[in-house]
């Protein structure tokens, strides 16, 4: 199956920051959240997914086809929404939908009409006296109902207070269930696209952290509390991200957990006390922090 776009050894440099070395693939119909802080190198990566931006090394394959060459063909099936969209204040959501239905040939009326319906958004206001919510639910539906089959969000939930935030999760997990679409959804926040991706990519400071299935980081990641005196070598280990002891009490951040580890452990002289699963924030920061690499 051709997958929904796949980076390839992707750099691509400004003046104060690299993208360096990124490859990535989104299998079709998957799901993926980006998650970085401010600066990670989400749009720049977002950017280069739909020819906006060229790489300075690599090959990007959006749809089957190779950019920038082809990228007109390409951007006929990408659905991209990011936060410095913006829509014409003093024009109604109606307005906004016939200027796109104009444009794009694959627009599907009768969807627009049931994601008014769904996303609760009055079609004849004018969107400047729209919330921030309701204009972020207006250039999804702008994007959605023109039925790409690759849709690029850029930081949907930015901004948003918290309940605008959970309307258009939830909103958007609705639309997913249903689609099967294939996605690239970036944010700050882990808890946001914890919801809704199949496959979960850590960017931090233009380089790839780690990227695999959301639930085989669940899995593979667990906190450790040992008691007993610090093997000298113990942060070498390779399943290891983390140590941290506080008198005889230590603290282990296991990255490719295994059942005999607590044996392994014993065998050195640390007692596993208890084990516990890991958030996906958790692993995030401990990911960054001992530069695990994907
Ligand atoms: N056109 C450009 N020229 C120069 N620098 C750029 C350009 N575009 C992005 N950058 C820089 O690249 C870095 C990454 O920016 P990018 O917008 O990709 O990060 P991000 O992860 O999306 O951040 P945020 O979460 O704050 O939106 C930043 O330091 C930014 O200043």
């Amino acid at each position: 199956m051709t997958p929904a776009f796949s980076l390839a050894g992707i750099s691509k440099h400004y003046p104060d920051f690299s993208l360096r070395d990124v490859s990535l693939t989104l299998p079709e119909g998957q799901v993926m959240g980006l998650v970085g802080v401010n600066g990670a190198g989400k749009t720049t990566l977002m950017r280069l997914l739909t020819g906006l931006a060229a790489p300075d090394a690599g090959e990007v394959t959006v749809l089957g086809h190779r950019l920038p060459g082809e990228q007109v063909a390409a951007k006929a099936d990408i659905g991209y929404a990011s936060e410095d969209m913006r829509l014409y204040r003093g024009q109604s959501l109606r307005w906004h939908i016939e200027l796109v239905r104009r444009i794009y040939p694959g627009w599907d009326e009768s969807y627009a009409a049931e994601l008014v319906q769904r996303f609760d958004l009055r079609p004849d206001q004018a969107v400047g006296g729209f919330s921030h919510g309701q204009r972020v639910k207006s250039l999804l539906l702008l994007c959605l109902a023109r039925r790409p089959r690759l849709l690029l969000l850029d930081e949907p939930t930015t901004g948003l207070d918290p309940v605008a935030r959970i309307e258009v999760l939830e909103a958007l997990a609705d639309v997913l269930r249903d689609e099967r679409r294939s996605v690239l959804f970036s944010s700050h926040n882990t808890h946001d696209v914890e919801q809704l991706a199949d496959t979960i990519t850590f960017l931090h400071q233009g380089r790839l952290v780690a990227s695999a299935d959301k639930h085989a980081f669940l899995e593979n990641w667990r906190r450790l509390v040992c008691q007993g005196p610090l093997p000298a070598d113990l942060a070498d280990w390779p399943d290891i991200a983390s140590v941290r002891a506080n008198g005889s009490l230590v603290e282990i951040k296991a990255r490719a957990w295994r059942d005999d580890l607590p044996a392994r452990l014993s065998a050195r002289g640390l007692q596993v006390q208890r084990t516990d699963p890991m958030s996906l924030e958790d692993i995030f920061i401990t990911a960054v922090r001992s530069g695990a690499v994907a």
